[in-house]
C-alpha cells in the first residue's frame, strides 16, 4: 500500500489521489505546487524509539517510513544524509548566542543539500519506470541529480544558466549528463526545461514542479532533531531561493512534532540576498504574490526572480512565527570567510547565506541571547572558487628563499 494518502494543492487546497497526478494542481497550474500528505498514524507506529535504537542505517534512508518511496529497489548506494551537526560553543559565545549549531550539508556525495532531494527523486523516477529525468538548476540540484542518475544508470537532461559556476557545470559533465547552458537566467532555464519535459516526456526532478523532492529535503530536520537527542533548536535559519529547502525544513520539523519525536517546534527564519528577495518582499507586504525583479547576487544558487515554491516558503515562515531577512553580497562574503576561518566549514555563497543571516539578526538584536540557533550550510565552497577567492584574498608570492620568507613572517 502507498504511504501517500493524498496530494494537496498549497494554493487552493484541492486534493488528489497520488495515482491521478504527477506534478502541479489542474486548477492552479504552475502556481499550484502540491504537498504530499502521508499516513502519519502508520508512520508513528513504525518509527518508535525502539526503531531508532535498532536502526544502524546512518543516512537519510533511516527515515524511510516517512519518505514516500514504496519500492526501495530504486534507492542508490551513495551515502546521503546524516551529515555532521556541529555545536560551536566558543564561536557561539563570540556572537552572543547560547548555542550556534551548524549542520554541514556540504558533506553529501555531490557536496550539497540537494542530494537529499535527488536521492528521493531518482528512486521515485525508477519506481515510476521513467528512464529519462530532467532538471532546471543553478547547478547544485542538477549536479546532484546527475550523480544519482549516474549511479542508477538513467539518462539526464540538464538546463543551467550559462553563468553557472564552472565546478558545478563540470560536475554535470563528469557524471555524464546532457547539458544545456541556457543563454539567460535561472528563471528562463526553468521555463525551457518545462517545455522540453513536456515535449519529450521526461520526468522532471525540479522542486519547482515535483512534489516529492521536499520529502528528501525534510530529512535534514529529522537529523537535526535526532542528533540533538530528539529536541528541536529554538530557531532554524535557512537560505531561500525557490523556497523548496525551507519548505522541506519546516515540513521535517512539523512531522517530527506530529509523530511525537519532539515536543516543540522551532521558529523558521528565511534569508535571501538583498537583490534577489521576492520572498522577503512578499512576507513584508503580507502578500502571496511575488513581484518579479531581475535577481542580482553573488550567491548564484539563490539567484531567483520567480520563487517556484514561494508559497510553501511563506507558509513555513508564517506558521512557525518566524521572519524573512535579507543580506547583502558583502555580508555573504564576510560570513563565508568568518565561518571558514573560525570553524573550518567552507560553504559556497548560498551555502553560508543562512549564517550571514544569523550574524545580521544578531546585529539587529532579534535574538534574546538565550536561543539555540541552527544554521544549515547547504553547499560546499569548492563549488564556486571564483566567489570564494573574493572573500579569501590573495596569497603571498615568495622566492624559493628562506630570507624572503623571514622578511614576510617577521614583517
Ligand atoms: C547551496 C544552496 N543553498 C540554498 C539553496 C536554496 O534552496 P531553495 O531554492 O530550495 O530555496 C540552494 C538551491 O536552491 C542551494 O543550492
Ligand atoms: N538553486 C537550485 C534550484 C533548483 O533546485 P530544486 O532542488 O529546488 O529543484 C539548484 O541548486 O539548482
Amino acid at each position: 500500500m502507498s504511504k501517500v494518502l493524498k496530494l494537496k494543492c498549497v494554493k487552493c487546497g484541492r486534493e488528489y489521489d497520488p495515482s491521478e497526478i504527477l506534478y502541479t494542481c489542474f486548477d492552479c497550474g504552475i502556481a499550484g505546487i502540491l504537498d504530499v500528505v502521508l499516513d502519519y498514524e502508520a508512520i508513528r507506529k513504525e518509527m518508535t524509539p525502539e526503531y531508532f535504537r535498532q536502526n544502524s542505517n546512518y543516512s537519510l534512508w533511516r527515515y524511510l517510513p516517512a519518505i514516500p518511496i514504496d519500492d526501495p529497489r530504486g534507492i542508490q548506494p551513495l551515502q546521503v544524509g546524516w551529515t555532521p551537526l556541529y555545536e560551536t560553543a566558543k564561536f557561539a559565545r563570540e556572537t552572543g548566542l547560547k548555542q550556534l549549531l551548524i549542520k554541514d550539508d556540504s558533506r553529501n556525495p555531490t557536496a550539497s543539500l540537494k542530494d537529499r532531494a535527488s536521492a528521493v527523486g531518482v528512486a521515485k523516477a525508477l519506481e515510476l519506470e521513467r528512464k529519462v529525468v530532467c532538471a532546471a538548476s543553478t547547478g547544485n540540484a542538477a549536479s546532484s541529480l546527475s550523480g544519482f542518475a549516474a549511479s542508477a544508470g538513467i539518462e539526464t537532461y540538464i538546463f543551467v544558466p550559462e553563468t553557472a559556476p564552472e565546478a558545478k557545470v563540470t560536475q554535470l559533465l563528469i557524471y555524464g549528463s546532457h547539458v544545456f547552458l541556457v543563454e539567460g537566467t535561472y528563471d528562463q532555464a526553468v521555463e525551457l526545461c518545462f517545455a522540453a519535459a513536456a515535449e519529450f516526456g521526461w520526468y522532471n526532478r525540479s522542486c519547482a514542479i515535483n512534489p516529492y523532492l521536499v520529502e528528501g529535503k525534510k530529512t535534514v530536520s529529522y537529523e537535526i532533531c535526532e542528533q540533538l537527542g530528539w529536541r528541536a533548536p529554538d530557531v532554524a535559519v535557512v537560505a531561500v531561493g525557490d523556497g523548496c529547502t525551507i519548505a522541506g525544513v519546516w515540513k521535517g520539523f512539523k512531522e517530527c512534532y506530529q509523530l511525537g519525536l519532539i515536543d516543540r517546534l522551532p521558529r523558521i527564519i528565511g534569508v535571501q540576498a538583498a537583490l534577489s528577495n521576492p520572498v522577503t518582499r512578499a512576507f513584508a507586504s503580507q502578500s502571496d504574490e511575488f513581484e518579479y525583479r531581475k535577481p542580482e547576487t553573488i550567491a548564484d544558487s539563490i539567484s531567483v526572480g520567480i520563487p517556484r515554491n514561494g508559497i510553501k516558503a511563506l507558509n513555513a515562515v508564517r506558521e512557525s512565527g518566524g521572519m524573512m531577512v535579507d543580506v547583502t553580497d558583502a555580508e555573504i562574503l564576510a560570513a563565508m570567510k568568518l565561518l571558514a576561518e573560525r570553524t573550518g566549514i567552507f560553504g559556497e555563497p548560498a551555502g553560508v547565506t543562512s549564517f550571514a543571516g544569523i550574524l545580521k539578526l544578531n546585529q539587529l538584536g532579534i535574538f534574546s541571547g538565550g536561543e539555540r540557533v541552527a544554521s544549515i550550510v547547504s553547499g560546499s565552497g569548492l563549488k564556486d572558487i571564483k566567489s570564494a577567492a573574493q572573500a579569501a584574498g590573495r596569497p603571498a608570492v615568495v622566492a624559493p628563499d628562506i630570507d624572503a620568507v623571514k622578511r614576510i613572517v617577521r614583517g
